[in-house]
């Protein structure tokens, strides 16, 4: 079990920010100098096919800028498995790829993969995209139970990402909030007892980061995107990192 979950900055929210003018800033490649300085230990991107916020370039120029100025930082890349998708991540080689059922339609990820369901076509895409010096995590359910997870296990992928949307939408709701940490909690214990390791993300904050890693610890990696932004406008990228990788420190 990993000693510290580690922090990956998502980086969808400063390129959607990017891309409401037809100019360079604010950079994608300079905010991830400054979160990776700051004590980062990842870069996630989660392109999607009609590149409204992460584009294709920047997933070439990420991938040059950690594997020149940042060998030990991981590079994961999240999304669906399409042909497209999965030949940019053979391009690329990220340490790390996320496979998310998410329909081009959709506005953001807004749950796992039925695992049960999808096991054969799962397992021939992680077959494909399996290498020693890559890993392949799949998005869960926070529900998905022991029997999820042993077909997730079965598919061959490395890890789970635990979906916590449900959670971080009960940020006014005490006692829902409770029930999605507790299965969370089960999920991730599960996984753990197959052999998986476990990240999460999505929604997550510096406000619900601490009970979640409370109730559910062992985590290998949390990304988090739109809620260190939001703390980003008020406070920096730079600061808003140190207070994240802070609060994941313990
Ligand atoms: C899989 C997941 O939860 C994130 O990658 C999320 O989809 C971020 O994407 P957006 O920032 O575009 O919502
Ligand atoms: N993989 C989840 C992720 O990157 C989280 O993104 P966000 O919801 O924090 O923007």
């Amino acid at each position: 079990m990993p000693a510290m979950t580690l922090l990956s900055v998502n980086l969808n929210a400063v390129a959607q920010l990017r891309n409401r003018r037809d100019l360079p800033w604010p950079s994608v490649t300079g905010i991830a100098r400054i979160v990776l300085d700051a004590g980062a230990s990842g870069i996630t991107v989660h392109p999607r096919p009609d590149e409204r916020h992460i584009r294709r370039t920047d997933v070439f120029e990420l991938a040059a800028l950690l594997r020149s100025d940042y060998p030990k930082a991981e590079f994961n890349i999240e999304g669906y498995p399409s042909e497209d998708f999965l030949e940019l991540v053979e391009q690329v080689n990220p340490q790390q790829v996320t496979l998310v059922p998410d329909d081009p339609a959709q506005a953001t990820s807004d749950h796992g993969w039925d695992f049960a369901g999808k096991g054969n076509y799962l397992t021939s895409i992680v077959q494909r995209m399996k290498r020693p010096d890559r890993r392949i995590s799949l998005f869960c359910d926070p529900d998905a139970g022991a029997n999820g997870i042993a077909a997730a296990k079965a598919t061959g992928a490395d890890r789970v990402e635990l979906f916590t949307g449900p959670y971080g939408a009960c940020f006014d709701d005490v006692a829902q909030a409770e029930r999605e940490l507790a299965a969370l909690a089960d999920t991730s214990r599960a996984a753990l007892a197959a052999g998986l390791d476990v990240n999460a993300g999505h929604d997550l904050t510096l406000e619900n980061l601490p009970a979640f890693q409370a109730a559910v610890p062992g985590a290998a990696e949390v990304s988090i995107g739109h809620g260190i932004t939001a703390d980003a406008l008020l406070m920096g990228f730079a600061e808003a990192t140190r207070r994240y990788v802070a609060v994941l420190a313990g």
